[in-house]
């Protein structure tokens, strides 16, 4: 298919293929504008599909767009180079709004491009007489880290886009690259679903292994079938079913924590904390994820951060949800955390020990995870 230049900003990304709608940024928020009855359909989905170089994004991808179920997503490629592989390979794909950031990284140097670029969708999609996309795809270049990026689009909460990061984890290569490259858990740790790819080319065991030491939170998904691999990637959380828990694998500079807050400790004594450890873990804290009470209220809130991002608190309506964060934290040991957060209103444990960790008993009653998020 033929690209079409935007005609904006000479360095604004190239959108192709006509463009749409959508709302919302990360906080569950609905749009304040956006338009009359399009409010009442479900809110647009941006989904941040973050891998390694090589992990097999653009294949996962390519493999969603073949599926009918794709109809209503648009797609934007972030390639580091000047020469657009990726958007190329997927664009084959079919007739999709597309849009490119290139000649740079979309964590480091191109976040406004991806306001503006996210922005432009939704508002061609707007003024046409289409629905609302239903997911808008960014692929990441391969050393892209996250939390950035989500911090970036914190300009587009007007829209009310909900947000999510799906991850590609090499079953040959994750392994080995986790050792070398921290981006690699940076990746991991921000995913709410972790696909395992390359299955039929090695063992994927251990590279999901590694994906559940760092991330227990995620939704795992290990199929070898690449339509039902790209359908559990993408469609609404809801139908992810996880796989089964692999055995515990550490890695050794990831350690994953529960934390509790003491029987009399305040709301005020909860937020503060919560900004203390993002202060002293800075970007060594990976995710926050778990439940908040604030006393005397039954309703919990659902607390989550990527990096040290954190969302709006939302109430949730489980009933029998306890009251407890999992912290996802690298190059950090729980000693180490206890004694630089010392008169802290919280109860730390290992949820997840990792060699890292080796020394820090693993408490009684933490081993059981909270409820699936
Ligand atoms: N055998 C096999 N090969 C795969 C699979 N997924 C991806 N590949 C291959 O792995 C290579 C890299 O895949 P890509 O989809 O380009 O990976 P990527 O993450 O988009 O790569 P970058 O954009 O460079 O970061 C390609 O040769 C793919 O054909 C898989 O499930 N099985």
């Amino acid at each position: 298919m033929a690209p079409r230049a935007a005609p904006h900003h000479p360095r604004r990304p190239r959108l192709r293929r006509g463009g749409a709608a959508g709302r919302h940024p990360r906080h569950g928020r609905r749009a304040e504008g956006g338009g009359g009855d399009r409010r009442m359909t479900a809110p647009t989905e941006f989904i941040l599909l973050a891998g390694f170089l090589g992990s097999g994004k653009t294949s996962l991808l390519r493999d969603w767009l073949l599926l009918p179920e794709a109809a209503d997503t648009a797609v934007i490629v972030n390639e580091a180079g000047e020469i657009d592989v990726d958007g190329v390979i997927v664009a084959e794909g079919g007739n999709l709004p597309m849009a490119m950031l290139s000649n740079g990284c979309v964590c480091c140097s191109l976040t406004s491009d991806l306001v503006f670029t996210v922005r432009a969708l939704v508002e061609q999609r707007a003024r046409s007489a289409a629905t609302p996309f239903r997911r808008i795809v960014l692929e990441c270049s391969g050393l892209s880290r996250p939390g950035p990026i989500l911090r970036s689009l914190l300009p587009l909460s007007p829209l009310g886009l909900s947000v999510r990061v799906v991850t590609t984890c090499d079953a040959s290569q994750a392994v080995q690259q986790a050792r070398h490259f921290d981006e690699v858990a940076a990746q991991l740790a921000a995913a709410s679903t972790i696909v395992v790819t390359k299955p039929d080319l090695h063992d994927p065991a251990p590279a999901e292994a590694l994906a559940a030491a760092i991330n227990p939170l995620a939704l795992r998904v290990v199929e070898s079938d690449r339509a039902a691999r790209a359908r559990a990637a993408f469609s609404p959380p809801a139908a992810l079913v996880s796989a089964p828990e692999p055995p515990g694998t550490a890695h050794p500079r990831v350690a994953v924590l529960r934390a509790t807050f003491h029987e009399g400790a305040s709301w005020e004594d909860r937020l503060d904390w919560l900004e203390d450890l993002a202060a002293f873990c800075g970007d060594r804290l990976l995710r926050v994820k778990g439940f908040l009470r604030r006393p005397g209220s039954p309703v919990p809130l659902l607390v989550q951060a990527v990096g040290t991002l954190f969302s709006a608190p939302t109430p949730v309506a489980t009933e029998g949800v306890t009251e407890g964060l999992v912290l996802i934290l690298r190059d950090i040991t729980l000693p180490e955390l206890r004694a630089g957060m010392a008169s802290s209103p919280v109860r730390l444990s290992t949820l997840r020990p990792g060699p890292a960790l080796a020394c820090g008993p693993v408490e009684a009653g933490c081993a059981a995870p909270f409820p699936a998020l």
